[in-house]
């Protein structure tokens, strides 16, 4: 089975979560968009929902598709957020921002009572930190934000390139105006550690370890969908 088939899968399971009337928190990446596609198709016959879209992309794909949209200035609570991730790890702990969309994915997860995440198998891991890690960044102070986030990590006995992100040559931009520093750790045993030491650093604008915010895993292998439930 293609990836692209696995995540259709996962995605269509998702939309089981969603009822008429919800308020949703729609993802962005490429399985949260096999998601709008299905979710358009609902919607076009006759399902009664509204989205907050984590990123520029996603708003612009439901918009072509006819998924209506609000703001969570408008909505500030929302009933259920469907969006993918780069890893999934231990108590549904999550690597996302492979995308760059972290900030507005997070703060849409927080403001939602559940989360679910679609991934394929191979997200599915046993110790996150593989992947590399994307901290968004205040471009004011980069090289000396990039030292502060370098100590923070050795304190924790993590090493690994931080990397700026780029796109076309040029930095990668995300759509609040931000920089991303993609760190490979390669393993992160504690993650609430690193998240509270990356927090406590004033440049950091936010970082993709999602922790305490996925309730359920919808996972798309070959041998057909899994769940992981986190209560
Ligand atoms: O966090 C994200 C975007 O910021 C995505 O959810 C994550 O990168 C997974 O994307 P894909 O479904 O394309 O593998």
């Amino acid at each position: 089975m293609d990836a692209r088939t696995l995540k259709i899968k996962a995605a269509a399971e998702a939309l089981t979560y969603v009822k008429n009337g919800m308020r949703l928190g729609i993802g962005t990446g490429s399985t949260a968009e096999e998601f709008v596609r299905l979710l358009a198709e609902k919607v076009a016959a006759g399902l009664d929902v509204i989205g907050v879209p984590t990123s520029e992309r996603t708003a612009a794909l439901c918009q072509e598709l006819g998924v209506r949209l609000t703001t969570l200035e408008e909505t500030p609570v929302l009933d259920l957020t469907i969006d993918g991730a780069d890893e999934i790890g231990p108590e549904l702990a999550l690597i996302k921002g492979g995308g760059g969309a972290l900030l507005r994915e997070k703060i849409v997860a927080a403001a939602s009572a559940q989360m679910v995440v679609i991934a394929d198998e191979s997200k599915n891991v046993e110790v996150l930190g593989k992947f590399p890690l994307p901290i968004e960044v205040n471009r004011f102070g980069l090289a000396a934000t990039k030292i502060a986030i370098e100590k923070a990590a050795a304190a924790l006995d993590l090493s690994g390139s931080l990397t700026l992100r780029m796109t076309g040559g040029e930095a990668f931009v995300t759509d609040g105006g931000h920089l991303i520093l993609d760190a490979s750790f390669g393993r992160i045993p504690d993650t609430r550690a690193l998240s509270n030491a990356l927090h406590a650093i004033p440049g950091v604008v936010e970082h993709g370890l999602f922790l305490g915010l996925a309730r359920v895993a919808i996972l798309a292998g070959a041998d057909g969908i899994r769940t992981r439930t986190q209560p």
